[in-house]
């Protein structure tokens, strides 16, 4: 399966402008690099605008779910769409969408783990839906946001449900950027599933962003990487035979003591 992921520059309080700086990245890279699916950054429409969301945020996703699934079934790609700020009936949450190549909304997940350092949770309501999977063209894959990347019981469930590909969309700042990485690749390897991220670059508020997004295959080895801070694309093909070949030679699976764990 072939990646493309847009390390973007995501502009504040615009989801017009983000959007149409989507539309276009999309219809670029198809003409260019025919990517079987592509990965968006979190928090695209509105950036961490969050004091300004009321007129910023999207209605039960109104304009996200047409816009990415007409983009989606016109340029015959699977599109991880990031995650939008997401009026819903009591609250706002942090929202991720997953298209496949009909324009179908296979997925969608709330951010169960909201980031206290960005204020997430003076601004928005944390999701509650357990770490579900969906599976695009028979592949069983995942789907986590951000900070969820701090918590590995969430990666573990959505493994034991049979990922085998878990994107991470994100806003992860500069500051933190070896956390960013260092995680990222503990995932992988504890997990031994791909891991394809998708970072922003720019800035917010006086927070930088790290970009570095990662595509880590299932024995934790480096298969592309973003540009520091920069907006650009990262392309990469996945071997899916990789990950039942570090499943057999490294069983871990088969070792585990739930009954140990205090499950
Ligand atoms: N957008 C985020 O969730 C940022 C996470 C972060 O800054 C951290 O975990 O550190």
């Amino acid at each position: 399966m072939k990646y493309a992921i847009y390390q973007m520059d995501v502009v504040v309080a615009d989801p017009e402008a983000n959007r149409e700086k989507i539309k276009n990245w999309i219809e670029r890279e198809v003409d260019d690099d025919k990517p079987d699916t592509v990965v968006l950054p979190e928090m695209w429409n509105a950036g961490y605008a969050l004091d300004r969301l009321d007129g910023l945020a999207d209605n039960n996703g109104e304009n996200t779910i047409p816009f990415l699934s007409d983009l989606a079934k016109k340029n015959n790609i699977n599109i991880i769409g990031g995650s939008i700020a997401n009026q819903k009936e009591n609250g706002i949450y942090n929202t991720s969408y997953v298209f496949n190549r009909e324009g179908k909304l296979v997925h969608h997940y709330d951010k169960m783990h909201l980031v206290p350092m960005l204020d997430e949770p003076k601004y928005l309501n944390g999701g509650e839906a357990k770490g579900a999977i969906f599976e695009l063209e028979g592949v069983k894959m995942g789907v986590i946001i951000c900070y969820d990347l701090r918590f590995p019981e969430l990666m573990r469930a959505i493994a034991l449900q049979g990922a085998e590909v878990l994107h991470i969309v994100a806003q992860w700042p500069t500051a933190r950027k070896d956390h960013w990485k260092f995680l990222q690749y503990a995932r992988a390897i504890e997990n031994q599933c791909y891991v394809i991220s998708a970072n922003s670059s720019g800035s917010c508020n006086g927070t930088d962003f790290a970009g570095e997004s990662m595509v880590i295959n299932p024995s934790g080895e480096l298969v592309a990487s973003g540009l520091p801070e920069q907006e650009s694309t990262i392309s990469a093909s996945i071997d899916l035979t990789k990950v039942a070949e570090i499943r057999k030679n490294i069983p871990v699976f088969d070792s585990r003591v739930p009954h140990l764990y205090g499950e």
